[in-house]
């Protein structure tokens, strides 16, 4: 088997007598998206800097393509590493091309290179250059802001982000549009994310696997649905939602994991959207059944109350599909 991208050997922290990072051991497979959760005071942040160096670790090493980071130079490492925490740090007096432009010039690329880099930025980003490149940070909204500081992050082609609650300050309609954003263009660029959050919801829907910490150790780390099947310990199943579980799991999958022939009367749900957004549909018109239909509208076929609970038990459930195999569900919000 090929060794993951991102390894972490027997990882510890100490400051004085604490230890913040407790022997973690973990791999993280290339253009893959781990999400990190925990307590308030687990450790999260300080496994992220202990990756781009900003924190040299008390013992253990950091692995990154199979190079002990350790090797290598810190300012030589963190411009090859993205890196966006929450606020943005976005230079203040700088302008939206500028702060993009942060790495992409210290890495002494060519002038015509760096504005081809921040314009497909811009776009990518939905930023209109025309409008947005020439502005300062403060000119720009929240959600603009948070929009350059991962455009900033990507600029270089980094292999590697790493995110700090990237998406905290954000209200929830913004939030679920940039976490949507995030993982088409992870997806587009192939790019290997790590992501700490406090949000539950977000590191299940951001992460290929998620990653418990409590108390400075990692407890569990496993695809989103395993998680909720199989929790490790009573810790982890009270910190994933026990009285939650049920719609979390219908969150991860979509409808076609649960479509029956036949189509049904009413407004149709579209192919993609999660069973937990049918559930969500069904409980609020009151009907049993509800058509689905793809891009051009056509009828796929039929999601039923009954079809979608099937879905929504955990691994003693008496389940058709086992969730952590079927189809995911992603950006259908
Ligand atoms: N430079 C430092 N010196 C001493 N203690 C530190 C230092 N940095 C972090 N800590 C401590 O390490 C512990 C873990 O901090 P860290 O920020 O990594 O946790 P976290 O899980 O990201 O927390 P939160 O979710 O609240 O942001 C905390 O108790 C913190 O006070």
């Amino acid at each position: 088997m090929p060794q993951p991208m991102i390894v972490l050997d027997h990882l510890t922290k100490r400051f004085a007598e604490t230890t913040v990072v407790d022997d973690v051991s973990l791999g993280i497979d290339e253009g893959t998206v781990l999400t990190v959760v925990g307590t308030s005071g687990s450790g999260k942040s300080t496994l992220l800097r202990l990756i781009n160096r900003l924190i040299e670790p008390t013992a253990g090493r950091v692995l990154i393509g199979g190079v002990d980071t350790a090797t290598l130079a810190g300012d030589d490492l963190r411009r090859r590493i993205g890196y966006v925490i929450q606020g943005y740090g976005l230079f203040p007096h700088r302008t939206v091309a500028e702060n993009i432009a942060t790495v992409p010039r210290l890495l002494k690329w060519p002038r015509p290179r760096i504005d081809v880099r921040v314009r497909d930025l811009l776009a990518a980003f939905q930023l209109d250059p025309a409008e947005h490149a020439t502005k300062f940070p403060h000119q720009l909204s929240g959600g603009e802001q948070q929009r350059v500081g991962v455009a900033r992050a990507l600029a270089a082609e980094p292999a590697l982000l790493l995110m700090d609650e990237p998406f905290g300050a954000l209200d929830p309609l913004i939030r679920g549009k940039a976490q949507d954003d995030l993982r088409a263009l992870q997806r587009r660029f192939g790019t290997t994310v790590l992501l700490v959050t406090h949000d539950m919801e977000e590191a299940f829907r951001l992460g290929d696997r998620v990653a418990v910490m409590d108390r400075a150790r990692v407890l569990q780390c496993a695809p989103p649905a395993t998680l909720l099947t199989r929790p490790a310990d009573a810790f982890v199943e009270r910190l994933i939602g026990g009285a939650d579980r049920p719609f979390r799991l219908l969150d991860l999958l979509s409808v076609e994991a649960a479509l029956e022939p036949g189509s049904a009367e009413g407004p149709p749900l579209a192919a993609g959207a999660s069973l937990r957004d049918a559930l969500s549909a069904l409980a609020w018109s009151g009907r049993p059944a509800m058509a689905v239909t793809d891009a051009e509208g056509r009828v796929l076929g039929k999601v039923s109350l009954g079809g979608i609970l099937a879905h929504a038990r955990g691994a003693t459930g008496d389940v058709g599909v086992p969730p952590a195999e079927a189809e995911p569900a992603r950006g259908t919000r």
